[in-house]
Parts: structure tokens; sequence; C-alpha cells
């Protein structure tokens, strides 16, 4: 019975005394499995593209922790290569993008009824994953925000203050406008074929969504979020989505109600109790404890774990990370993660 499952029920707006918990980046490097599977399949590309491997990594962290959801293996650059952008991962850096400098390079993009070319074994995974999956836990389908997509489009690769994309913006907006158009119409029909594969959630990542401020939050960050979301709810009618504007600072408060979004995750940079009492107030938070006791552990973990379950107690809740999970991180502190939410949070 899906509609039972502890992640859809505090999306539904449910109270629950012990919060469903997943994590962040669950499948990957920190893992022994992950990295195996992953020199199995040679490279990170080859392993988002091929289903049956995409489908194993997603379960490697439902097997040995299980978490209340599993989050679809693939990445949120998939959708500009589904769009043309040539794209590939240079070992120890991060992804590489062929960029969006003027409207040639736009021009030369494939049309969104393209993209599922490209990504139709990313569909395949996600049904695997509705066959293989335990019947409690629940499936997130993902794509990444229209202007954090945008960013890597445009730079061709992570800048730390998103330079080249802000200059775009407002150097020629004409250009940067219909770029944000295409990828809102192809992170819908993305989004929509992954529903259709078997998705029960999904999440958009704006990872970079705390460096636009002020109206250009309100038109790049919040208004993208909200015809996403109003375009997958017309299509599939109760479908939860969350909301992931990272660094978005003051302007979590009210991002649901703008949005539309089920459910807001909040890194780690805010305070608890200010987002129970100015976001939670609106429906469901996710997130805000800090990666790096993934890495240090110990009592620290334990506390700081034990006053985010506190502080959002009082309404709907799913326990996450503020960010996703990094390399070092040891797998055992994972674990006292998972066991101080689900035994200790009466405590
Ligand atoms: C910005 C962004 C990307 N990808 C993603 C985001 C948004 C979330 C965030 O802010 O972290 C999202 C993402 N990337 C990945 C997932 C899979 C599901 C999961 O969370 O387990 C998800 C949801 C796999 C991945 N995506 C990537 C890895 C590591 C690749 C490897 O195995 O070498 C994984 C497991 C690679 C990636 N992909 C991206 C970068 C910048 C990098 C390189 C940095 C790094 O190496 O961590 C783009």
């Amino acid at each position: 019975m899906s509609k039972d499952k502890k992640l859809l029920r505090s999306l539904r707006g449910e109270v629950q005394e012990v919060p469903p918990i997943w994590m962040m980046r669950q499948a990957g490097r920190y893992l022994p499995e992950y990295r195996a599977t992953r020199a199995k399949a040679g490279d990170f590309l080859k392993l988002c593209y091929t289903p049956d491997l995409a489908a194993e990594v997603t379960l490697q962290p439902i097997r040995r922790y299980g978490f209340d959801a599993a989050i679809l293996f693939a990445d949120i650059l998939l959708v500009p290569q589904a769009l043309g952008a040539d794209l590939w991962f240079v070992q120890g850096e991060g992804p590489r993008l062929s960029t969006i400098a003027e409207q040639s390079d736009f021009d030369a993009l494939k049309p969104v009824d393209a993209i599922h070319d490209t990504l139709a074994p990313v569909y395949e995974t996600v049904r695997l994953l509705a066959r293989e999956l335990p019947e409690d836990t629940a499936l997130i389908g993902f794509a990444g925000a229209p202007w954090t997509v945008a960013t890597y489009m445009i730079a061709g690769r992570g800048t730390p203050a998103q330079e080249p994309a802000h200059a775009l913006r407002q150097g020629n907006p004409a250009l940067f406008d219909t770029l944000i158009a295409r990828i809102t119409e192809a992170t819908i029909e993305y989004l929509s074929a992954q529903i259709e594969a078997g998705a029960e959630v999904v999440k958009l990542f704006d990872s970079w969504a705390g460096s636009l401020k002020g109206a250009a939050f309100d038109k790049y960050a919040m208004e993208p979020a909200r015809v996403i979301t109003e375009a997958l709810k017309a299509r599939h009618p109760g479908i939860p989505v969350i909301g992931f504007p990272r660094g978005a600072g003051e302007k979590y408060a009210g991002f649901a109600k703008a949005s539309g979004v089920d459910c807001v995750a909040l890194d780690q940079s805010v305070d608890a109790g200010w987002a129970a009492a100015h976001v939670q107030i609106d429906g469901c938070v996710q997130g805000n404890l800090a990666p790096g006791h993934m890495v240090t552990g110990g009592q620290a973990l334990i506390d700081e774990t034990r006053r985010i379950v506190r502080a959002f107690s009082k309404g709907p809740h799913i326990f996450n990370l503020g960010h996703g999970i990094t390399p070092e991180a040891d797998p055992e502190n994972v674990r006292l993660m998972v066991d101080t939410v689900r035994e200790g949070a009466r405590g």
C-alpha cells in the first residue's frame, strides 16, 4: 500500500513521532560497494546510463541502512546532455560541458521532445527500481532546477559564485530567459516521464539558488519551481514535490506557498528553530544536519541529530542532511545517525 509509506505520510502533512529518513547523495563514493560498481561501469556517466548498475547503486544504501526512501541514481547534468550539450567528468575535478555564451550556442541545442532519446535508460532504471524496492521504501525521482542547470550550461563547469551565469542574466537577459524556459520545459517532460515510470515523489535541486538575491530569486528560483510544480501536479494529480532552494536564507520562508511544493529541503545554514517557526508552518520540511557530522561522528553527531528531530517534532518532517554526504564520510557515522533518529528520537 504505497499510500502508507512513511515518507509519503510526512509529505501529506502527517506529524510522525519518528520521522522518515534518507540522505542526499546516499549512493556515493563513501560506500565501498558503490566504488566497486562504479569501477565495473568504467566511468560515472556509463553508470548513470546502465539501468541495472544504476538500480544496483540506488539499492545499496537501502540494503545497508533501510532508509525510508531511495533516490534514483542519475545526475542533474543529464538534462543539458539530452538537450545536446557535450558533457564529461574530469577525475577529481568535476563536470565539464560545452558552454552557452551567445544565441548561436543556444540555437544549436535540441528541442525538448528530443530529450527522451538520451534519457530513456534513466526511465528504465526507475522501472527496475519500482519493481525491486522493498514495499515500504518510497522512490524519489529528481532533476536540477533551471537556474542551477543553467549555471553549468553557461559556464561549462561548477563555479564558486556563478559569475558567468549572472553576467549572461544581466548582459543578455533575452537569451538567458529563453535558456531558462527551455530547461524548464525539458524538466517538466523529464520528471513527468520519471513519474510515469514509477517515481512516487520528485525533488528539484536548486543547489545555487543562494546566489540569486531579491527579485532575481523570485524570478529564477521561485517562479520556475512554481511552473514545474503546477505542470506536474496537473498531469499527475497528487504527486508530491520537494523543493531545495539551497542557500535561500530568509527566502526559505514563504517558498512552499509561493512555489506550491509540498516540502522544502533546508541546508545547514538555517537555524532549525527559526525554520520550524517560519518554514514548517506551511508544511513539511527536510534536511538541516551538516554533512560534516558524517565525517566527524561522535557525541556531536548524536546531539545535533536529536536537536534537529526535537526542533521539527511539532510538524511534518523528513530527516536528512543539509547537503550531500561527502566521499570522506565514515559509513559507521551514517549508521549512528539512523539509529539516533529511530531509537533516540524519543529520548
Ligand atoms: C550540482 C549537482 C550535480 N549533481 C547533483 C547536484 C545537485 C545536488 C548537489 O548540490 O549536490 C545531484 C545528484 N548527483 C548524484 C545524485 C544521485 C542520487 C543520490 O543522491 O544518491 C544526485 C541527486 C550522483 C552523483 N553525481 C556525481 C557523483 C560523483 C561521481 C563519481 O562517482 O565519481 C555522484 C555519486 C558527480 C557530480 N555531479 C555534479 C557535480 C558538481 C559532480 C562532481 C562533484 C562530485 O564528484 O561530487 C552535479
